[in-house]
């Protein structure tokens, strides 16, 4: 339990844009125990660079303690006394699961010749790993950001699998704004010379595309947090004396050097394009129609401080979803990031759902 485990799925896997991945590797982590008539699984689904570490602490292939630690364990919202809580690692990630760094059937990395992959596509990769385990239906699946959209991409895909749903700090349909945001991180990747094409799994230690990756990750974390926030904590200050840095560019220095020690740009190219490809309604008919098919008791959740989902993505996400209520707001000063900042938060809702 809480160690990271593989599934080998060896059937082809149809991918809606077209291409055919042979098969597949699933990585996963698991807490708590299914019971019986398997009515106590929950889904997990972590965001763009998250993994299936979401509790207990560093170990071995995993250098941070859980992402949403505060929330899954023994006595916790996520009462891993009662629950059996499932956290797969997304198709097309770089930590265990199958995506552009893998190995394609004749042992080369795919690299370039990895296929497209939608959010819709890593959905239904997963119910593999459901039908191993003996789910047939989820209590509860739930995610934040680019977890949030595969969790709605289950209820609407295999609505008779998800009993309750609860999606945080997403979306519907990525917008022109997160596109626009996601557009000069896709070419920041793209003009680092180190990328070459995406082929560069051959390169030395420390030559791969950091430099592209880790300008994407400058830009994408001031999306993560509020203006005001990084105001009130930075403001006009330098890093240090002699440091000609301004506090907020280490800041982004520091978690552009963090992300690229831990994350592949291929899949962050991917993933990228997967949420810029996020839309529910596509080839349903529109939104409103595909989220009419959502059986599930549903919960939706913004951030109040969010500029790159706005609350109001929430609250129209909401009302066409059946049977929902009205959007809960996160109250923080975080920005997006809240989704795995405030677990109290979290908690809160996660327990009015199941309750
Ligand atoms: C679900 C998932 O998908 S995500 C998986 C986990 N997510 C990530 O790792 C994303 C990257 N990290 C983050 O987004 C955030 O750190 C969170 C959301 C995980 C936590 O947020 P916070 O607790 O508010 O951390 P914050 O953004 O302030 O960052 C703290 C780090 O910045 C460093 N830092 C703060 N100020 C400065 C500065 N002026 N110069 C350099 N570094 C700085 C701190 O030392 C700390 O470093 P550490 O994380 O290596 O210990
Ligand atoms: N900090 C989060 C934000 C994306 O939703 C991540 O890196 O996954």
């Amino acid at each position: 339990m809480g160690h990271r485990q593989f599934l080998a799925v060896d059937r082809p896997l149809r991918l809606e844009a077209g291409g055919v991945l042979p098969g597949y590797q699933l990585a996963y982590e698991t807490w708590g125990t299914l019971n019986s008539d398997a009515s106590n699984a929950v889904l997990v689904e972590h965001a763009l660079t998250g993994d299936s570490h979401a509790a207990g602490p560093a170990g071995p292939g995993h250098p941070s303690p859980g992402w949403w630690d505060g929330l899954i364990g023994p006595g916790r919202a996520l009462d891993t006394d009662e629950l059996f809580v499932v956290v797969p690692n997304v198709l097309g990630g770089c930590q265990g699961t199958t995506g552009p760094a893998s190995p394609d059937p004749d042992g080369k990395p795919w690299g370039s010749r990895f296929p497209r992959v939608t959010v819709r596509d890593q959905a239904l990769a997963e119910a593999a790993l459901a039908d191993a385990l003996g789910v047939e239906r989820w209590a509860l699946v739930l995610g934040g950001s680019m977890g949030g959209m595969r969790a709605l991409e289950w209820a609407v895909t295999l609505p008779g699998r998800v009993e309750a749903l609860l999606v945080v700090a997403s979306t519907a349909a990525a917008s022109a704004e997160q596109i626009a945001w996601a557009s000069p991180q896709l070419h920041a990747i793209r003009a680092d010379p180190a990328w070459r094409g995406g082929d560069y799994y051959d390169a030395a230690p420390g030559e791969g595309p950091h430099r592209g990756l880790g300008i994407a990750r400058r830009i994408a974390h001031v999306t993560y947090r509020s203006e005001p926030e990084l105001t009130d904590r930075f403001g006009r200050r330098r890093q240090a004396p002699g440091d000609a840095r301004y506090a907020i560019e280490s800041y982004l220095d520091h978690h552009a050097d963090k992300l690229v020690r831990r994350f592949d740009a291929n899949s962050y190219l991917l993933l990228t394009e997967s949420m810029n490809d996020h839309d529910v309604g596509r080839d349903r008919g529109g939104v409103g129609e595909a989220l009419s098919r959502v059986t599930a008791r549903t919960l939706v959740a913004g951030v109040d401080s969010d500029r790159l989902y706005p609350s109001y993505q929430a609250r129209d996400l909401a009302a066409a979803l059946p049977g929902s209520g009205e959007a809960a707001v996160i109250s923080s000063p975080y920005g997006h990031d809240s989704f795995l900042i405030e677990t109290p938060q979290i908690a809160g809702l996660v327990k009015a759902l199941l309750d």
